[in-house]
């Protein structure tokens, strides 16, 4: 049993459909967003991210991504306003992104991908009992994704490229703490937002989409050494590197993404 699906050719985005019949539902993620058809909704007011009292715990490798989890018995850590009818508790972050000096991010802006794509996933804990639970209700999870585009290096960045050695192999983990996402916004909240879904199986359609329209800066160097992470385990002979762990953008079946007045 586990997951038998991947990014491979054999069990990537193309055959999830197969296993995750809702892989071709109408609320997929993720999607091209073409700015100028975007449609205003004045009354969508600004994002408003608490991450003051935020606890990081652990950094590991599952086999898909490296994924950074917090401590969410926590009320305080939330993610709240815009589209959001209440706070979102923060659960976890994790990274997509794309092979040497390919793109890798999930959404894509007219057409064009960045070099990779950090989401922060939240959880609806005002309307549902478990993280579990709510990843399975059309208001449960509001994600925030932030692209990264290649440049300079990220200063904060490095605090989470220094710890993937300790992580290389599929399965592992290690303690993380004290790291605050803060400090991986942009200068500006401003958004696009959408009814979506998680961008890998179980594709549940669970998912409020905010993405932000300003993209961080990380350095070539500090994105390979994503690329240096592995999706087998310690024990296995064959090395196979982590790299365009990116899902490729879906069918809007009419829907839109809206942004603030700007
Ligand atoms: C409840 O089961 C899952 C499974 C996978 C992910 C991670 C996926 S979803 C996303 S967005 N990006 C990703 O890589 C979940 O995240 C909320 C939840
Ligand atoms: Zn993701």
């Amino acid at each position: 049993t586990g997951d038998h699906w991947g990014y491979g050719i054999e069990d990537g985005p193309s055959v999830w459909h197969k296993t995750y019949p809702i892989a071709q539902g109408n609320r997929q993620s993720p999607i091209d967003i073409v700015p100028h058809q975007a449609s205003c909704d004045p009354s969508l007011g600004p994002i408003v991210l608490n991450y003051d009292h935020c606890t990081s715990m652990n950094i590991a490798n599952n086999g898909h991504s490296v994924i950074v989890e917090f401590d969410d018995t926590d009320d305080r850590v939330v993610i709240q306003g815009g589209p959001l009818d209440n706070p979102y508790k923060l659960k976890q972050f994790h990274f997509h992104w794309g092979g040497k000096g390919c793109h890798g991010s999930e959404h894509t802006v007219a057409g064009n991908s960045y070099a990779s794509e950090l989401h922060l996933v939240h959880w609806n804990a005002v309307k549902y009992g478990t993280f579990e639970e709510a990843a399975t209700a059309p208001d449960g999870l509001a994600v925030l994704g932030i692209f990264l585009e290649t440049g300079d290096d990220h200063r904060w960045l490095n605090m989470i490229t220094d710890a993937l050695y300790m992580v290389k192999f599929k399965g592992s983990v290690t303690d993380f703490e004290g790291f605050n996402p803060m400090c991986l916004l942009p200068s500006s909240l401003d958004y696009w937002t959408y009814l979506g879904s998680l961008t890998t199986p179980p594709l549940y359609e669970s998912v409020v989409w905010i993405i932000l329209r300003e993209p961080i800066m990380v350095s070539e160097k500090q994105l390979s050494k994503f690329r240096m992470l592995l999706l087998t385990e310690e024990e296995e002979d064959q090395r196979i590197h982590m790299e365009n762990n990116f899902r490729p953008p879906q069918p809007l079946n009419g829907r839109k993404f809206i942004l603030p007045e700007v």
